[in-house]
């Protein structure tokens, strides 16, 4: 069964292998088994695979979103949503255009982060099935992040788009993810969180 968009936004789990200090493969079937609502592959970064290396990765984690029958979304790289058979890309402000993506992929989820009013203003919030609003908390993950924007930011958008599903993202954690839920978001994403987890099934549960 195929779940809305909102309740595929509640659990989203993004991970590339420099995330990881044990086997990507492993961290996401525990998590997929534990219950994750969606997957972004994000190979990006310091340390992170490229070429056929991250092809294969992109591969494993594909199938394993299969079997469990996980949204599988790719970051960035429209090339492999392709050879992925990806469910979906996320971008960036910065990233390829909205609606050159909606052209080329019709049929496909198309996720935008969106940071602050002029993001906002400049995007075509229309053309796209949600939107990442972050960083909501500070992030180690990501050092190129931008200033943090808290629930504050959730609790904006969610009054200027009553309808338009939302997920938070950066530093978000079994501790505070109730309170992302309670400003607005349909869901959260998270990184370290998972990856990082001494008990990855606790804290899938716990988000
Ligand atoms: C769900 C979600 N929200 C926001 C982002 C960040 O995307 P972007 O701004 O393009 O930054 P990078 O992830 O590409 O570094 C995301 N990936 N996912
Ligand atoms: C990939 C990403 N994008 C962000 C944004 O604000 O757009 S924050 C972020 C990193 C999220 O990692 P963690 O859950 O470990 O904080
Ligand atoms: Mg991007």
């Amino acid at each position: 069964m195929t779940l809305a968009i909102t309740e595929t936004l509640r659990k989203y789990f993004i991970m590339g292998s420099q995330n990881c200090d044990r086997d990507p493969i492993e961290i996401l079937k525990v998590a997929a088994a534990a219950g994750i609502t969606a997957f972004q592959f994000r190979e990006k970064g310091e340390g992170s695979l490229t070429g056929n290396k991250k092809l294969e990765l992109g591969k494993h984690l594909r199938e394993i979103c299969c079997e469990h029958n996980i949204p599988f979304i790719v970051n960035d790289d429209i090339e492999l949503v392709d050879l992925l058979e990806a469910d979906g890309v996320h971008v960036g402000q910065d990233d390829q255009s909205v609606k050159y993506l909606r052209k080329l992929f019709p049929n496909k989820i198309i996720g935008l982060s969106v940071s602050n009013a002029s993001e906002v203003a400049k995007s075509p919030i229309s053309l796209v099935d949600y939107i990442g609003a972050g960083p909501i908390f500070d992030t180690g993950t990501k050092p190129d992040a931008k200033t943090v924007v808290g629930l504050e930011w959730i609790i904006a958008l969610r009054e200027q788009f009553p309808k338009l599903p939302i997920v938070g993202i950066g530093g978000i954690s079994p501790k505070n993810a109730a309170t992302v839920i309670d400003a607005g978001a349909d869901g959260v994403s998270v990184i370290s969180a998972i990856t990082k987890a001494e008990n990855i099934k606790q804290a899938v549960y716990s988000i």
